[in-house]
Parts: structure tokens; C-alpha cells; sequence
């Protein structure tokens, strides 16, 4: 059985069927990429794993415990955490205060603003994130504001201060969206070091085919919201299927 196992999953939104009998077993330790054209349902699924949005029908299971009827906070605490499209960083605030944000939330299990005014002499805090930032290449930028650093510090921030909250399960929607090429590479690369050098299962929403098979030990293709072929990236290059929902029935006829 997987870390995370969905089954049945459908999800309608007025007329439009978003998801329907998605059933998806994602290995403990792997990384699992989710690909699939504009529109097929990926983001949706994703938001249903982590209580943004609640399926009608079907299971999400994570670890053996229903994520269903819990809140985004209370599936964040059971150990999945996710890395958003666009960075979740207070941009007025450094990177080691950043960074404090979530070590704090860890162990206090809140964490309030005003906090911050003090966490700079709370010790314990202070070397979690100072290590943290250590394990993500950072160190050298923690007196630097958020707001002034490229997307791919950005996203290698956020990366880091989701890692803080200890996570078995890390979704990641789109990482390297709107990225140039070294940036790209550099969360290639940094994604690589942080499976290598820890247990954690990642779950991967990529268009960048480069980004998907780079990483992923397992594709899942979505299209029309159910799930079309799921398997190794050799098998999922090529695909007949795959290739005919990106690029139509003519293209993969010609
Ligand atoms: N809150 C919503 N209300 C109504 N329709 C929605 C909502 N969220 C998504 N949809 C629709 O559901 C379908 C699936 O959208 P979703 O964003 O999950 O696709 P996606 O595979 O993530 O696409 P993309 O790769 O473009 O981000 C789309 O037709 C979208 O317009």
C-alpha cells in the first residue's frame, strides 16, 4: 500500500465533471510526477488532497488515516505539506526570519506574527532554522529581504520552509513555473539533494517534460479528469495515449 492512496475521487464543479473515478497509489520514498494538458483536473486533485477542496465521491488516504473532513492546518500537521505556484514567502521579511516562521510552527504548533519580535533569541528556533537554511544552500543570504531575491531563491526558500515542517509528504504544484533555465535546473538539482539526503516522498505537478524526467520514478497522466496510463517515465515517453492527450487524435495518427 502506498503513502497515499486515492480512491474513486470525482469532483464536479456546476456542469463541469473536474474528476471522476480517479484512483491514484503513491509509493512511500518515491517521487511520482502528476502530468496532464491545461485543464485536466491536476490542480484540482491536488487542492482535494490537502482539504482545499472536498471530493464528492472516493477516498483520500494518507498513511491509513482519511485526510476527508480535515482541515488544510489539521493534513498539514498529519505530515503533507505543498509548495504553490507562485511563492508563499513574506517578501518585507529576511530569510532567516522567513525561515524561523515554520520551525516555530513546528514545535509550538501556532505561530502568531508578533511572535517574531523575540524568535530572534529563542535559540532552539534560531539553530533549526539557521540549519535548515544550511541544508538549502541559503546561509549566506539570511540577512537578505525576501522580496529582492530571484524566483529560484524563492522557491528554494519556500522549498525549505515547507522541508522545516518535517514533512513524510511533499506536493509540489508546478515548481519551476515562469523559471528560466538555471533556476530550473537549480530546483532540479536541489529537489534531487533533498530526496537523496532525506525520507520523503514527493508528489510533483510539472509541465516541463525536462523537470518531470529529471525526477519522477512514476507518471501518472491525467486527462479529462481521470487518470489515462500510469507508469515509468521509459513507458510514459511515447506513449500513444499520452501523446494523443497533449497534442490531439490528428498528431498522434500522423
Ligand atoms: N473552483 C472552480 N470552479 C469551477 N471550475 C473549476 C474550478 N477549479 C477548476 N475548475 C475547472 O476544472 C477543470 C480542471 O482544472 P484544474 O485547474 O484542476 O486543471 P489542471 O490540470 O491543473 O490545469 P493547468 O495545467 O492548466 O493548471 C478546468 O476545466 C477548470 O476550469
Amino acid at each position: 500500500m502506498g503513502i497515499l492512496e486515492v480512491k474513486n475521487v470525482g469532483k464536479r464543479f456546476g456542469g463541469l465533471q473536474a474528476l471522476s473515478n480517479v484512483n491514484l497509489s503513491i509509493a512511500e520514498n518515491t517521487v511520482h510526477a502528476l502530468i496532464g494538458p491545461n485543464g485536466a483536473g491536476k490542480s484540482t486533485l491536488l487542492n482535494c488532497l490537502v482539504g482545499k477542496l472536498i471530493p464528492d465521491t472516493g477516498s483520500v488516504m494518507f498513511d491509513g488515516q482519511s485526510v476527508l473532513g480535515r482541515t488544510p492546518y489539521e493534513i498539514n500537521q498529519m505530515g503533507i505539506s505543498r509548495v504553490f505556484q507562485t511563492p508563499e514567502i513574506f517578501g518585507d521579511l529576511t530569510v532567516m526570519e522567513n525561515m524561523m516562521i515554520p520551525c516555530l510552527a513546528k514545535r509550538d504548533g501556532v505561530f502568531k506574527l508578533n511572535a517574531l519580535r523575540t524568535l530572534g533569541r529563542d535559540a532552539e528556533i534560531r539553530d533549526k532554522a539557521e540549519q535548515m537554511l544550511i541544508d538549502m544552500n541559503m546561509i549566506e543570504k539570511r540577512e537578505m529581504h525576501s522580496a529582492s531575491m530571484s524566483r529560484g531563491d524563492k522557491r528554494r526558500l519556500e522549498i525549505g520552509m515547507c522541508l522545516a515542517q518535517e514533512p513524510r509528504l511533499l506536493l509540489l504544484d508546478e515548481p519551476t513555473a515562469g523559471m528560466a533555465r538555471a533556476d530550473t535546473n537549480n530546483t532540479i538539482d536541489l529537489l534531487k539533494q533533498i530526496k537523496a539526503e532525506r525520507d520523503i516522498t514527493i508528489a510533483i505537478i510539472e509541465h516541463d517534460m525536462h523537470v518531470v524526467f529529471s525526477l519522477a520514478e512514476r507518471i501518472t497522466v491525467l486527462a479529462q479528469g481521470t487518470p489515462l496510463v500510469e507508469d515509468v517515465p521509459e513507458k510514459i515517453k511515447g506513449h500513444p495515449k499520452v501523446r494523443e492527450a497533449y497534442l490531439g487524435e490528428s498528431a498522434a495518427a500522423a
